[in-house]
């Protein structure tokens, strides 16, 4: 019998798109590569990963973390995109400024960002919810001049936007000089996330300086929010790997993140994690 004649065969003929996240490990499960592949999974995508780092991180916060030797996280990088291909790529922590530099060099040599076909979400992870640095400090510079100018789309929360364009968004004046800010950096669109704002709508922006998209949705009363930038990040990557215009994908992204914090759940002593589930329920 030739390979492949079997009366048993089995398997789909059509393979899902693929995405890649760059990103750090997180031991518990609800943010970092975890919450990319669970959010990937729901989504419909293929999902592929280079692993950053290695953070010890549960609940209550981040004890410690060990960043991957940055010719391996290249390597990763090279090993998927050459084989199985990707649509689109994202990265979340990078630890270091050696890490970002090799990142953006590859993520150029393999045809991936900006200008090129496969588009590219950076979001700028720098701590966790608890305040725990996810990032060295010098690392911030490599990420203004080597990763902005590759991305497709940045989505950095309030706290970030101040650290990447040293701007304290407080009002909708500020907000507009952030994203100008960082659209000098290079990237294509940027997302403002308003989850770190207060009131009772949590609104985002998105802006590529000619079209501005409001995303309003109601801001849910829980603590359980961790995981949450990674989430919508992975989400926005899923849907753009699927063809997805960057309005479209972010419109998508938000719909996708509200209904994962609506369902969030508590878990351990400290921050619960957003949950993807309500996707995978034939119930919902
Ligand atoms: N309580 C909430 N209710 C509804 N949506 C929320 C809530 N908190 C955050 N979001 C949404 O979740 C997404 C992530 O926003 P946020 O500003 O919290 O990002 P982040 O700080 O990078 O996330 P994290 O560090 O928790 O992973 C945004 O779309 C935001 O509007
Ligand atoms: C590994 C990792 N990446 C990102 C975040 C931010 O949510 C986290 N807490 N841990």
């Amino acid at each position: 019998m030739t390979a492949g004649s079997s009366a048993n065969a089995v398997g789909a003929t059509h393979a899902p798109p693929t995405a890649l996240t760059i990103a750090g490990s997180d031991s518990g499960g609800g943010a970092g590569i975890q919450a990319d592949l669970r959010t990937f999974f729901a989504c419909g995508v293929h999902g592929m990963t280079a692993v950053t780092a290695v953070t010890v991180q549960n609940s209550l916060g981040v004890e410690d973390f060990a960043e991957i030797p940055a010719n391996v996280v290249t390597a990763q990088i090279r090993a998927v995109t050459g084989d199985m291909g990707a649509r689109a790529a994202k990265t979340g922590m990078l630890a270091t400024a050696e890490i970002i530099t090799a990142v953006a060099k590859t993520l150029g040599d393999v045809g991936i960002g900006r200008d090129t076909a496969v588009p590219f979400v950076v979001d700028p992870v720098a701590a966790s919810m608890h305040g725990d640095p996810l990032l060295r400090e010098e690392a911030l510079e490599a990420i203004r001049t080597e990763l902005l100018p590759r991305a497709t789309l940045v989505t950095p929360n309030l706290d970030e936007v101040r650290l990447l364009t040293g701007i304290e968004v407080t009002d909708a004046a500020s907000r507009g000089a952030a994203t100008d800010a960082l659209l000098a950096l290079g990237p294509q669109w940027v997302l403002v996330k308003g989850g770190h704002d207060t009131g009772p709508r949590c609104v985002d922006l998105l802006s590529d300086g000619t079209t501005h998209v409001e995303l309003d949705g109601p801001r849910h009363d829980t603590p359980h929010t961790h995981g949450g930038g990674d989430t919508l990040a992975s989400a926005v990557t899923a849907s753009l790997a699927k063809g997805a215009d960057v309005p479209t994908a972010v419109r998508e992204g938000k719909r996708f993140i509200e209904r994962c914090v609506a369902d969030a759940y508590p878990m351990g002593g400290g921050i619960g994690p957003v949950s993807p589930f309500w996707r995978l329920d034939t119930e919902a």
